[in-house]
């Protein structure tokens, strides 16, 4: 009998160029094993047999969403910096007054490790109910061995407990501690916490913020190929606040993704497309910080399937992937069948995960059902969720 079978849906958004109208999906065991038009599937699984059937007429059915860049995982309330940025400050000269990210960097290292736990399964409540079915968290918030560490078993608790997906990432080279040098730090990121996360296992990926103030190329390159010699796959803050380097960097480490891009030129796009980086664009940082957002025409030029994901972080509070895709359409230009495409395939790609993100035969069933007729209606509502049904490894587990 097949599980779970969603029927009559006015689009079933397998990609962009792959639209089904009137469209069905039917998942067993946690992975989609028919979609098509609707009266096709449905005679070979009836929505009668099946466990679970979902009628989705007047509504569309997308892969769950796939946020492949988030520091979900903090303490603290920087709001009063949103309105300090209101106000005029920049985000550096927040960071050089010891605010932004040390500030959430003290408030992380007094916090229990039960008290950032339930922080995290809070944000990923938010998160799977508009839609995220997988998500990337980073460290980063520690700056040393053991509160990195600390971080990223609550990272691992918070996958075992919750239905989203959760990918861990160390960050320990996210910003320099308050009295240390860079590049002293960096050395102690690249010889002392790399080893030490890869011996726990806790961690996929390691990223580094390569930054004009925060990370040199250099420094950078030490802690990325630290984390490569531990098996820990490449990721990079590249080209967010100044053009440094970092998409260069990230295409000559081999990374799996270079993030943020606001400044990357038209040379790094192709260094990029050419080395099989994925391009990963935060357009609420943008948004949140006022700044300009990153112009998707030289990827799509370069041929790069880019991803796009929230960046969720006490700089950048949203959760919902919704906000992110209507940014990259209305702030970036990407349409609505490349943006959407962006936030679950992109996404995935991202995350070197290639079961998910699109809806196909053998792909993890991880779907979500969106109020309005077609793709279209992710940009297009924004201020609220347009997410109704929320589906992972074939289970229900939302719905409104
Ligand atoms: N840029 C560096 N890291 C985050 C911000 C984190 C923070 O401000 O706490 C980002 O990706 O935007
Ligand atoms: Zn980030």
């Amino acid at each position: 009998m097949t599980r779970t079978v969603l029927y009559d849906a006015s689009e079933v958004f397998c990609g962009p160029d792959e639209r089904i109208e009137d469209g069905a999906v039917a998942v067993d065991d946690g992975r989609i094993v028919a979609v098509g038009p609707s009266d096709a599937v449905t005679r070979e699984h009836p929505p009668e047999n099946a466990e679970t059937a979902i009628d989705a007429s007047g509504r569309a059915v997308l892969p769950g969403f796939v946020d492949a860049h988030t520091h979900a995982l903090f303490a603290g309330d920087r709001a009063d910096e949103f309105a300090a940025k209101l106000r005029g400050e920049s985000y550096q000269d927040i960071l050089v007054a010891g605010g932004g990210i040390l500030r959430t960097v003290r408030a992380v290292r007094e916090a229990r490790s039960e008290e950032l736990l339930a922080n995290l399964r809070s944000h990923l409540d938010v998160m799977l109910a508009h839609g995220t079915t997988t998500v990337e968290v980073k460290s980063g918030y520690g700056l040393d061995t053991e509160t990195e560490l600390r971080m990223l078993d609550v990272v691992a608790r918070a996958d075992d407990a919750h239905p989203v997906d959760v990918v861990p990432t160390f960050m320990g080279a996210h910003a320099v501690p308050e009295g240390r040098e860079a590049g002293a730090y960096a050395t102690e990121v690249a010889t002392e916490q790399v080893p030490a996360v890869a011996e726990q296992g806790v961690a996929e990926f390691c990223d580094v913020f390569c930054e004009e103030g925060v990370f040199t190329v250099e420094q950078s390159r030490e802690v990325l190929e630290a984390g490569l010699d531990h098996g820990l796959a490449p990721k990079v803050h590249a080209e967010e606040l100044a053009h440094v380097g970092g998409a260069r960097l990230a295409a000559e480490v081999g990374a799996t993704s270079a993030d943020h891009l606001l400044h990357a030129t038209r040379e790094d796009a192709a260094a990029l497309a050419d080395a099989g980086v994925t391009p990963v664009f935060l357009p609420g940082t943008a948004f949140g910080l006022g700044a300009e957002y990153a112009d998707p025409d030289p990827f799509v030029a370069a041929d790069a399937p880019v991803a796009v994901a929230t960046d969720f972080n006490p700089n950048c509070y949203a959760r919902g992937m919704g906000f992110a895709v209507t940014l990259a359409c209305v702030g970036m230009g990407m349409t609505p069948a490349d943006a959407v495409a962006a936030a679950t395939r992109g996404g995935a790609r991202a995350l070197g995960r290639d079961d998910r993100g699109t809806l196909e035969p053998g792909a993890r069933a991880d779907l979500v059902v969106v109020e309005g007729p077609s793709h279209v209606h992710v940009p297009y509502t924004f201020g609220t969720n347009a997410v109704d049904v929320v589906v992972k490894d074939g289970e229900v587990v939302h719905a409104r």
